[in-house]
């Protein structure tokens, strides 16, 4: 394969827009008779009560039911076994919205992502793009009295280069045309009234920042007075602060099938789900199908293990492979709640989001140490670390590099390529495991740097160094995501997908002899001895078999994380269409070196 495929958007996270129809329930999905994982441990149950809400979350299948808890408000519980990659919840969001940096990529309607040229633009507004007249009439309802507003935009702005409204504002405009036109006593508006709001306990920065939010909107939508407000059921201007604070807790990172964030989108069913960092759901946007009848983009909740009757369904918030004081920082300032999952309420001695290999490297592994000079032991053999500060330093250094670089990402690549270069050899100096924070947040921004910056003609060693990369944030999230996340899942197939690059010089397999090719392609380095194994990267055939061999367990982990009955989504088939023509292509590699092999003056590989 090229490596064209390789260097798919990787852009930052924003929101955009997209038309509004009523979620479509999948009642059938849960599959109420064959649980095929074993049970695992559940989060810790406190009383609840079954809530009903008549009228409202129609797409909630039977199998599933709201109840309330003291701690943690509404929540999704199931009332049958649910095996793992089942398709618990299938909907079209409220709204979704494109990030900015998305608008001329994506279609505004589907979210499909294609080059800009085959795209059409509003000709009015000139900010959307569509795949064709189906995608634009799809979204006509919701792009109306929007394309008016950016146009209005455009004309008030000061210069010609001012660019669109954020996604925000835009995915804010959409609700509150949206509620007014199907009625303010309406269901769809009932649900995004019903969405928790955390008014009443907004930080000042939050306070502050949502204001700003409710400022532009009312710019954005040309209203005058606060009494402009009444027609979208909002009394004063308190209560837009308060539809934005409901839409702040709310909202979900919309994501194209490689999970690349594309925007925001806003479902109030998916949105009673409750957060653990040991999720047993996930939220995805699989792309099932092409079919312009499917409604993409569909907001999919999947099941990552058995889940037993009577469980409540978890989904995780923000990113689970931070530290546990990041984690519990970022629920109490973005979602107002102190944790306490499994993960979180754990006491266990080591933790492999914060560790380090043994300093006697008995294969045993040790806690970071921390700035409080306690003395850190090896789990395993006891030995004590010594130079506590020094790792200390390294990891503060670590974790400051990792916030630059990270902002830098699109900004300046080759300057975050620099700084990602030069942090990771300290912190695996320093001892760190590749799961430990924040090496594998910079290893996995340093393997998105290297594929974005593939040179061309592409060099052996740059290639090298990515597939040496991706093997390591593989194995650095294998220790911390259960098998079937979608994040692991797609770790795989990007490291499968780089072994099989056309490698750029294949000349060395002349030098290997029939037997050799043979033992090559039969005993491939298995992914484990591959990660560690300082020969590694493999070559020639051998490198396409390895391929093949994680491009195998990619498949199977797709096929949870995005869901069976949609066969791994997009993702999932092409995996399944690459695995198809890479056995091809391992057969006929296979058959042409013994062929040249054979065709050789015997005296030309004996002289080795
Ligand atoms: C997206 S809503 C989830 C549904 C919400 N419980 C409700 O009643 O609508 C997010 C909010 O739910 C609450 N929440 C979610 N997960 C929680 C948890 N594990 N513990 C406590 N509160 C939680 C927090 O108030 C959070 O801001």
């Amino acid at each position: 394969m090229s490596f064209a495929d390789l260097r798919a958007n990787r852009k930052t996270k924003s929101y955009v827009q997209s038309s509004v129809t009523e979620p479509a329930s999948n009642s059938s999905a849960i599959n109420t008779s064959d649980a095929s994982q074993g049970p695992e441990q559940k989060e810790n149950v406190e009383p609840t009560e079954v809530a009903s809400f008549p009228g409202l979350y129609q797409a909630i299948p039977p199998a599933l039911e709201v109840r309330i808890s003291e701690k943690s408000g509404r929540g999704l519980w199931t009332k049958a076994a649910i095996r793992a990659g089942t398709v618990i919840l299938s909907l079209k969001p409220h709204v979704a919205a494109l990030s900015l940096q998305h608008l001329d990529s994506c279609c505004s309607s589907c979210f499909a992502s294609t080059s800009t040229t085959e795209l059409r633009r509003c000709t009015k507004c000139r900010v959307v793009r569509y795949c064709d007249g189906t995608c634009q009439t799809n979204d006509w309802t919701m792009h109306k009295q929007e394309c008016e507003a950016l146009q209005r935009w455009f004309q008030a702005a000061p210069s010609s280069d001012v660019a669109p409204p954020s996604d925000a504002i835009r995915c804010l405009g959409r609700i509150l045309w949206k509620k007014k036109k199907s009625g303010l006593d309406g269901v769809w508006s009932k649900e995004i009234d019903n969405m928790q709001s955390h008014r009443k306990s907004l930080q000042p920065s939050s306070f502050e920042t949502n204001t700003h939010l409710a400022q532009a909107l009312v710019q954005y939508m040309g209203l005058s007075s606060p009494a402009d407000l009444a027609q979208f059921g909002l009394k004063s201007a308190a209560d837009l602060v308060d539809l934005i604070s409901r839409f702040t807790t709310n909202t979900f990172a919309i994501t194209d099938p490689s999970l690349t964030p594309l925007g925001a989108s806003v479902s109030p069913v998916v949105a009673l789900i409750n957060h653990s960092c040991d999720p047993n759901a996930v939220v995805v946007f699989p792309r099932v199908s092409a079919d312009p009848e499917t409604q993409e983009p569909l907001m999919q909740v999947v099941s990552l293990r058995e889940i037993s009757p009577g469980e409540e369904i978890f989904t995780s918030y923000i990113d689970i492979t931070l530290p546990k004081a990041s984690r519990l920082k970022t629920l109490q300032d973005a979602y107002y709640f102190a944790c306490a999952c499994n993960l979180c309420s754990a006491t266990s001695e080591m933790e492999l989001r914060e560790s380090m290999y043994c300093p006697k490297s008995c294969g045993g592994l040790c806690s970071l140490p921390i700035e409080d000079h306690s003395l850190v032991r090896c789990v395993k053999c006891q030995a004590p670390v010594q130079s506590n500060d020094a790792i200390v330093d390294a990891v503060r250094v670590g974790c400051e590099g990792f916030e630059k670089a990270a902002t830098l990402e699109f900004k300046d690549p080759p300057r975050a390529k620099q700084m990602t270069t030069n942090l990771i050899p300290i912190l695996i100096r320093a001892g760190l495991t590749p799961s430990s924070h924040p090496l594998l947040g910079l290893t996995r921004l340093h393997q998105s740097l290297l594929i974005s910056s593939f040179p061309s003609p592409l060099t052996q060693d740059h290639l090298d160094e990515t597939i040496r990369t991706a093997s390591k944030v593989v194995t650095g999230l294998t220790g911390l995501l259960r098998d079937g996340h979608p994040a692991l899942a797609i770790a795989y197939t990007e490291l499968g997908k780089l072994l099989a690059v056309d490698e750029p010089s294949p000349g060395h397999l002349t030098s290997q002899t029939d037997s050799e090719v043979e033992h090559s392609v039969s005993g491939a380095q298995s992914f484990a001895s591959m990660a560690l194994s300082s020969s590694f990267p493999p070559s020639g055939p051998a490198r396409l078999k390895l391929a093949y061999e994680i491009l195998l367990r990619a498949r199977e982990s797709l096929k949870i994380g995005f869901g069976r009955d949609n066969d791994g989504g997009a993702v999932g088939k092409e995996v399944r269409d690459f695995l198809a023509s890479l056995e091809k292509e391992i057969s006929v590699w296979k058959t042409g070196v013994k062929n040249a092999l054979e065709d050789m003056p015997k005296t030309g590989h004996s002289g080795r």
